[in-house]
């Protein structure tokens, strides 16, 4: 090809559109390519792939019949024949369909022909491939210009072979451009006036063979007739609206480039982006002519324009790509060499036995190295590597271990790489914070990219978070929330209230995915709305299983950005959610006071289990709902400071009992209405007992690193236990009436002696014969911190060696959704400050 552009620059009025098979062969969008062709400027060259998935079933066939499988072979072409039909049928009426149809079976009938000698021979070499493969254009461009044609507008069905040469490499054939040019040129008057609907992919060679450019060559064979025809301009018309961010298979909020360089295509090209066959920018550089990417269901979005000056915005986004099924090959030194660098010996074995190295950490020089490789080729590789290095294994300077599959390739692309400060930094640092295993960093690659092997397993995660820390102005989180009764209830209403403000003044984009309640799960990947959140659930039948399994839908959550499971119920068991979720890489946020009171060892390893995944499991409301309490805590230890005692009124309910008690009020009725208010918890047995404040002192005392259990809490209940035995809270209620007068007396007498009635909890770190933790009702004097609380108010008092004479207290609400709520919308916010995006 040649090397002098200027000898080629695009001058004539041409241009060139490209079809690809989702266009022509997806239901409903032919007419729309029709119309498409009908509005463009004249002369306009059009290129076509097959429809739909035409390539894959004729591959599919060819295998078939290779293994003898003629059932399986004629099923195969059944899906091209009856797609072709059902698309025909949508632009083609009477006559002209059945004159297509006949076309088809014409076009079908040399390759059902050939199936049946690949049957018999049970071989099918690459040439017949290419021979089959070729129906599938061929068809598409029969029938687009047929249907031009029915509309009135003139158009010519032409076969590349008749002008594309390329050599005789059967599957990734090269092309000769001169001898295309020569061929082409007295072909193009007959076009006057027409529009050559022309087979993309396919070609012929010099010896009269079919072949085919390589998977996606349609887009090559676009850039080939521009520069032959000398077109400014060529568009390629798929089915997103530009080339994106990231796949949008996998990152759901990629958004399209306006501009960039053939450089930057190539590299997405090169590094995994299948939307562009690796070649396609090559007839471009040597012309100049501009590629333009649009939807063709968006026909009116601006879509991305490449070529030589690419996006002069220093602000613009980088693509993000991903190449999957490696391999990660590595030579390891024990101890110098003393014979010739390693380096150029391993690259010169590997590619003797014709190993394609996608990259790697690799010097002439290095004493180790690291190698990318096709997983398929990782065995061969290996084997190569072995005998290669056999003198330097024997006297053990080097060791090769077996090859680390399957990994993933995943590239940023950034022309400005060089521009901008710390590209490479802000990609390790985002990878890292999410515990993303950088398997091997890819020294050698273009300065306008940056690449990294990591676990396939990886993969999602990987190409999200780096996407998001690039491209993306808000950290986007993704919410699965379980429980929606008091405190869930209200995160709904707050989630709605400050998603605007939370987006724009502070970049985060708060999303609600899923939400599980007793009976019913809803999961929308794409986001609830939570004022719709309650009608929606009621519209799911409720699953055999109650309440609902919630582990195939963590699955879903673990592939969004940044996903959270927010728990908050009072349930028992949720500890297998949470160790199933952060295996999965999915942070916890609770109000849920029961797992973190589980066993010490067991609560030990699910703390282990976050830590060792980097996720995190934030639980500030289960004490003292969205007081600072845990912080406050963690943050005396953190700074050295030394606790000698916490005490306070933990519970926001017996807080909100006591002080209706001391205003007179009979125990039954106090109690139903700090239900009623949502205080307690659904079953107020749960506060009465004692339990539930002996769970939070418990959790403040292993803050402490006191390894104490449930058991270690000396509970003295409110009430005498052999009222707590009702298991129906309505019914507990009721009993709870027999003992309105007892209490009340005793109220009556502690009012007398200038007392309240508090119930107060206590951790003493330090008392002689071990650590001590109780809670129980306490008649305090008029001068105790705790007499001046009212209602619902929760106080802890940290005693500690800075704070001795003067406590540190904390203070205020202890209870009610709302607060428990902000306090976990509090939660959640504190995660997205360490998954920071662009801004
Ligand atoms: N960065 C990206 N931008 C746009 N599309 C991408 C990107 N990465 C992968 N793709 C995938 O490429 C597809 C378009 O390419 P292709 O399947 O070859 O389309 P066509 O059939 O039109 O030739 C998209 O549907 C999308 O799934
Ligand atoms: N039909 C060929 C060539 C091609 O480029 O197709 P598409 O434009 O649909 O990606 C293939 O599937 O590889």
């Amino acid at each position: 090809m040649s090397s002098n552009p200027s000898h080629y620059a695009a001058s004539s009025p041409w241009c060139v559109y490209k079809f690809g098979g989702s266009s022509v062969g997806t239901p409903g969008r032919l007419p729309r390519v029709l119309s498409l062709i009908s509005e463009a400027q004249r002369p306009l060259a059009v290129v076509v792939s097959a429809l739909g998935d035409t390539t894959d079933w004729l591959i599919s066939a060819a295998s078939a019949a290779a293994r003898g499988d003629e059932a399986g072979s004629g099923a195969e072409l059944a899906q091209v024949r009856s797609l072709a039909r059902s698309i025909a049928g949508t632009v083609l009426e009477s006559a002209v369909l059945t004159a297509h149809e006949k076309t088809v079976e014409q076009l079908l009938a040399p390759i059902e022909r050939l199936l049946t000698g690949v049957e018999l021979t049970r071989e099918c070499t690459p040439a017949t491939l290419d021979e089959v493969l070729s129906v599938g254009e061929r068809i598409s461009s029969e029938l687009v210009a047929r249907a031009l044609t029915a509309r009135g507008i003139p158009a010519l069905a032409v076969d590349a072979r008749t002008f594309l040469v390329t050599d005789e490499t059967a599957g990734a054939a090269r092309v000769d451009i001169e001898a295309s040019r020569a061929r082409l040129t007295p072909l193009v008057p007959g076009w006057e006036g027409k529009v050559p609907v022309i087979t993309g992919f396919i070609a012929r060679s010099h010896q009269g063979r079919t072949t085919t450019l390589g998977r996606n060559g349609s887009d090559y064979t676009a850039t080939l007739l521009s520069w032959l025809l000398g077109a400014r301009q060529v568009t390629v018309w798929t089915d997103v609206p530009g080339v994106m961010t990231a796949d949008p298979a996998l990152v759901g909020d990629a958004y399209p480039v306006p501009r960039m360089t053939y450089a930057e295509a190539l590299e997405l090209a090169h590094f995994g982006t299948r939307m562009f066959h690796p070649r396609t920018m090559i007839p471009l550089l040597e012309s100049g002519a501009a590629l333009h990417i649009r939807g063709t269901t968006e026909p009116d979005a601006p879509g991305t324009r490449i070529d030589a000056e690419g996006n002069p915005d220093p602000h613009r986004p980088t693509s993000v790509t991903s190449l999957e099924r490696l391999a990660l090959l590595h030579v390891e030194s024990l101890r110098p060499t003393l014979n010739e660098p390693l380096g150029h010996r391993v690259l010169q074995a590997l590619e003797a036995a014709r190993i394609t190295v996608w990259g790697g950490t690799l010097s002439a020089l290095a004493p180790s190295i690291s190698l990318v490789v096709p997983q398929a080729q990782a065995e061969r590789a290996h084997a190569v590597l072995e005998e290669a290095l056999r003198g330097e294994r024997e006297r053990r300077e080097v060791r090769v271990p077996p090859p680390h599959a399957p990994v993933t390739l995943v590239t940023l692309v950034a022309e400005s790489m060089g521009h901008r400060p710390n590209v490479a930094g802000r990609f390790f640092h985002a990878l890292g914070n999410v515990g993303v295993n950088v398997r091997a960093i890819l020294q050698g690659a273009s300065s306008r990219s940056v690449s990294c092997a990591v676990d396939a397993e990886d993969t999602a995660v990987a190409v999200r978070t780096v996407h998001s820390a690039f491209n993306l102005n808000e950290t986007e989180i993704n919410v699965l929330l379980v429980g929606k009764g008091t405190v869930g209830g209200r995160l709904l209403a707050q989630l709605a209230e400050n998603a605007k403000t939370l987006k724009a003044r502070h970049g985060v984009a708060l999303r609600l995915v899923g939400v599980v309640d007793s009976r019913r799960a809803l999961f929308e990947p794409r986001g609830l709305p939570p004022a719709e959140v309650h009608a929606r659930l009621a519209d799911v039948s409720p699953g055999n299983a109650s309440p609902p399994d919630v582990r195939p839908l963590l699955e879903r959550l673990s592939r969004l950005s940044v996903p959270v499971l927010v728990d908050c119920t009072a349930a028992d068991g949720l500890e297998t959610l949470y160790a199933e979720a952060f295996r999965r890489g999915i942070h916890v946020v609770a109000a849920n006071k029961k797992p973190l009171a589980r066993p010490w060892k067991e609560c030990e390893s699910l703390h282990g289990l976050a830590r060792a995944h980097f996720r995190t499991w934030h639980y500030e409301t289960t004490v003292g709902a969205s007081l600072p309490v845990i912080e406050t805590l963690k943050n005396l230890v953190r700074t050295g400071d030394r606790v000698e005692r916490i005490e306070g009124c933990f519970s926001g309910s017996l807080g909100a009992i006591c002080h209706a008690l001391m205003d007179g009020v009979p125990l039954s009725q106090a109690v139903r209405t700090a239900r009623t208010n949502g205080y307690t918890e659904p079953h107020p047995r749960d506060d009465l007992s004692g339990l539930d404040v002996a769970r939070k002192a418990l959790i403040l005392a292993r803050e402490l690193g006191l390894e104490l259990e449930l058991e270690d809490v000396a509970v003295e209940p409110l009430v005498p236990p052999e009222h707590l035995r009702e298991e129906d809270p309505e019914a507990f209620l009721r009993t709870l009436g027999s003992l309105d007068a007892d209490v009340s007396a005793q109220v009556a007498r502690y009012r007398a002696a200038g007392r309240s009635l508090r119930y107060l909890a206590q951790i003493l770190p330090n008392a002689p014969g071990g650590p001590r933790v109780k809670v129980g009702p306490v008649a305090v004097d008029a001068a105790h911190p705790a007499t001046g609380l009212k209602g619902a108010e929760a106080m802890v008092s940290f005693f500690t060696e800075r704070y001795r004479e003067f406590p540190l207290i904390v203070r205020g609400a202890g209870a009610g959704g709302d607060v428990t709520a902000a306090g976990v919308l509090a939660d959640i916010l504190r995660l997205a400050q360490n998954v920071r995006g662009r801004r």
